[in-house]
């Protein structure tokens, strides 16, 4: 038997999307894992499974090219809101989301970001606007929760840092018992930040939408920033919006790379 999926990306952050809504697909981390797999499998940053949900439109599950399944997934969400159209409600691991498909992308409500350090979460407890923490010349990050677990380092030049050295280093540290997404920044204006970001369970990536918004709230909590920002990232810009005590509120592109199908068998659950 096949199983049909579609290639997609946002800003080159790419994913496996598999409509299970009607006929149920079964996933499991190494099943996951495998299809992900750029050299041996389909080949994804994230593969993503949409189910039937009670509470939402759609239930949108969310595995990382190591096969482990997280709560959220920015540029998915949007991938996904294009490809249902219109409005619609989204449930993911890490809460509801409501998407909007428009002629200017695709908008998602991210929801409510958090701060608590039990939240983000951290190992103990510590102010998570200025953690006291460093890994050589990235120190004292902002942790944020926003559906998923980010730290974000504000750097003079983020594209100088050697991130996919320090990115593994600081994700699988003690002090986040969940791991964490590694995020550098650079301030380039009062509304505009360059971003790039070593993924939990995925690497480096063109382009995460959660890490974008998480930086954008980090910077607007540190007031380096409006409440409306502009995230260069290497795939591409998304615009974020944080409205005082509102949600987080992410616009970007979402497109469609091809459809193609894989046999269940070569795949094993
Ligand atoms: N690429 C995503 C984030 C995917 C999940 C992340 N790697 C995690 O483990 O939390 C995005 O666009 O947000």
């Amino acid at each position: 038997m096949r199983i049909p999926f579609r290639k997609m990306h946002g800003l080159g952050n790419d994913f496996v999307v598999i409509d299970a809504r009607e006929t149920p697909v079964a996933m499991t981390t190494r099943r996951a894992a495998a299809l992900a797999d750029r050299r041996t499998g389909v080949g994804c940053d994230q593969l993503i499974v949409l189910e039937p949900s009670q509470a939402a439109d759609v239930r949108m599950r969310i595995f990382n090219n190591d096969g482990g399944e997280v709560e959220a997934c920015g540029n998915a969400s949007r991938a996904v809101g294009l490809l249902l159209g219109g409005t619609n409600s989204i449930e993911t691991l890490g809460g509801l989301i409501r998407s909007e498909a428009g002629e200017d992308g695709v908008t998602v409500d991210m929801g409510l970001p958090r701060f608590g350090w039990q939240e983000i979460p951290l190992s103990y407890a510590m102010d998570t606007l200025e953690l006291p923490l460093g890994w050589e010349e990235l120190e004292n990050p902002v942790g944020v929760n926003v559906g998923n677990p980010h730290a974000v380092f504000f750097v003079p030049d983020a594209d100088a840092v050697e991130l996919e050295r320090l990115g593994p280093i600081i994700e699988n540290d003690a002090v986040f018992p969940e791991r964490v997404n590694v995020n550098v920044a650079s301030v380039v204006g009062p509304d505009h930040l360059r971003l790039r970001v070593w993924e939990r369970g995925a690497g480096l990536t063109r382009a995460c939408g959660t890490g974008a918004c998480a930086t954008a709230v980090a910077a607007m909590r540190r007031k380096l920033t409006g409440r409306k920002v502009r995230v260069d990232l290497p795939g591409g810009p998304l615009t974020i919006a944080w409205p005082e005590g509102g949600s987080i509120e992410m616009t970007g592109p979402a497109a469609l790379s091809f459809e193609g199908s894989f046999e269940d068998a070569d795949f094993p659950a």
